[in-house]
């Protein structure tokens, strides 16, 4: 059985003692990281901070990008390996507001993919496809090319750690959610696609989230599919007492 992970995306909100008050709040609240995977996705300027709040708990600290190099002249830029140095454990690669927004590319995701396991940080890789593509019958091609190029030349013992969230672009922030039966079908979908080039093993390993929409009214209805091994959520990670209901629905005994 996979455990479910459950992460929020605060994207660009949030300063930083709100961010500091949140995980005072909800660090002594989360359910154990044996039953459930909590990670708290940050801005760059909070992440610091954070780690050392959520120290001794049950909650974890992602970043919401970063870039494929360890060190050098890249302005603006921040590396795996500052990252780990501060105690960051996940990252969110290829949201689709940088895909959409800042030019990133499934090949920017693969190289960032690679450098995260390099660096021992854990990859949240997201795929999604738009409402045209959807119209148009090409969502199952669409998330599986941005699936193959992701995790293009990983070693099965990557693949295994490597968690994928399906984020269908028209449900980002809009209140529109994948049925729960649709979600499922991608998300089964996604685990198919990687059992095409890399083993059924760690296929079966790798974790794939559902995100768009995810609320604490639909959260148990989704994480209760074959195949939705936890969410990454926007909108309801912001707030204290929502977080801690979808990370409630996460857990297992
Ligand atoms: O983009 C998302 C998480 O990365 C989803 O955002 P919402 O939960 O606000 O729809």
């Amino acid at each position: 059985m996979r455990k479910k992970v459950i992460a929020g995306n605060w994207k660009m909100n949030k300063l930083l003692n709100e961010a500091e008050d949140f995980v005072t709040d909800v660090k002594g609240d989360v359910p154990s990281f044996d039953q459930v995977e909590t990670v708290v996705v940050a801005p760059f300027t909070h992440l610091h901070p954070l780690v050392q709040k959520a120290a001794g708990s049950d909650v974890k600290i992602g970043a919401q990008n970063m870039y494929h190099e360890d060190s050098g002249a890249f302005t603006g830029e921040v590396s795996p390996e500052m990252l780990k140095d501060i105690g960051v454990d996940y990252v969110v690669l290829g949201h689709s507001e940088r895909r959409e927004l800042f030019a990133e590319t499934d090949e920017s995701v693969n190289k960032k993919v690679h450098a995260s396991f390099k660096h021992n940080l854990t990859p949240i890789v997201c795929v999604g496809e738009s409402d045209e593509q959807r119209e148009a019958d090409q969502a199952s091609e669409v998330v599986e090319a941005q699936v193959k190029k992701a995790l293009e030349g990983l070693t099965n013992e990557q693949v295994q750690d490597v968690i994928i969230a399906y984020e269908p672009i028209w449900a980002i922030g809009t209140g529109k959610t994948a049925t729960a039966e649709d979600a499922n079908a991608m998300c089964a979908h996604i685990r198919n696609v990687v059992k095409s080039y890399a083993n059924e093993e760690a296929a079966n390993r790798l974790r794939v989230q559902y995100g768009g929409s995810v609320k604490p009214a639909n959260v148990e209805e989704l994480l209760g599919q074959s195949d939705i091994d936890g969410a990454l959520v926007g909108g309801a990670s912001l707030k204290a007492d929502s977080f801690l209901q979808l990370v409630e629905a996460g857990k297992h005994e």
